[in-house]
């Protein structure tokens, strides 16, 4: 585990890091609601921080809720800037095709992991430099070129960028 990083906060409660090797601090729902088959919501947990310069936060799901009750979050993951001073708000998502799924205040619906996180400075060049993966992706690893087709919207991944 990296070293601890001091972040201010206010919360009706706490975060907190259920084991001593948890990278995630568990998010507690300040609101009751009842997510329906399929129906999203966006769900307070009555926390705000103040992050450091040059980190940032992820609302990650727990994989409990997902595997137990196909609870996930639409924007997985959330990310919370260090500038954000609002609310952190969890965009839950209720996958069961059948299951309503009821939340109370106080149950833990989400985790957050603070990050070091970098600002990239953007230097455009007329070509990128050479790697051994080149420009494959998305399932190239052990099997053929991918065959260029008509059909994909997003063809230029495939032949754009070619070194
Ligand atoms: O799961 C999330 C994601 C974001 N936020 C908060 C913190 C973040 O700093 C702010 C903005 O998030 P983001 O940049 O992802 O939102 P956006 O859709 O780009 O909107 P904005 O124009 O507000 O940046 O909303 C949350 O509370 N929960």
């Amino acid at each position: 585990m990296a070293e601890s990083v001091e972040v201010l906060i206010t919360a009706s409660v706490l975060p907190n890091y259920a084991h001593p090797g948890d990278a995630g601090a568990d998010l507690h729902s300040a609101e009751a609601l009842t997510l329906a088959p399929g129906a999203r919501s966006l769900v307070g947990t009555g926390v705000s921080i103040a992050l450091p310069s040059g980190f940032a936060a992820f609302v990650m799901p727990r994989s409990g809720l997902a595997v137990k009750h196909g609870i996930t979050i639409v924007n997985s993951p959330g990310t919370v800037d260090a500038g954000y001073r609002g609310e952190i708000k969890v965009a839950l998502l209720n996958t069961d095709l059948t299951e309503p799924f009821r939340i109370e205040i106080g149950d833990r619906i989400a985790q957050l992991i603070v990050m070091p996180v970098a600002h990239a400075t953007f230097i455009p060049v007329e070509h990128l430099p050479g790697s051994q993966r080149g420009v494959g992706g998305f399932g190239s690893t052990g099997t053929a070129p991918a065959t260029p087709n008509q059909d994909t919207p997003n063809q230029a991944v495939q032949t754009g960028g070619a070194l």
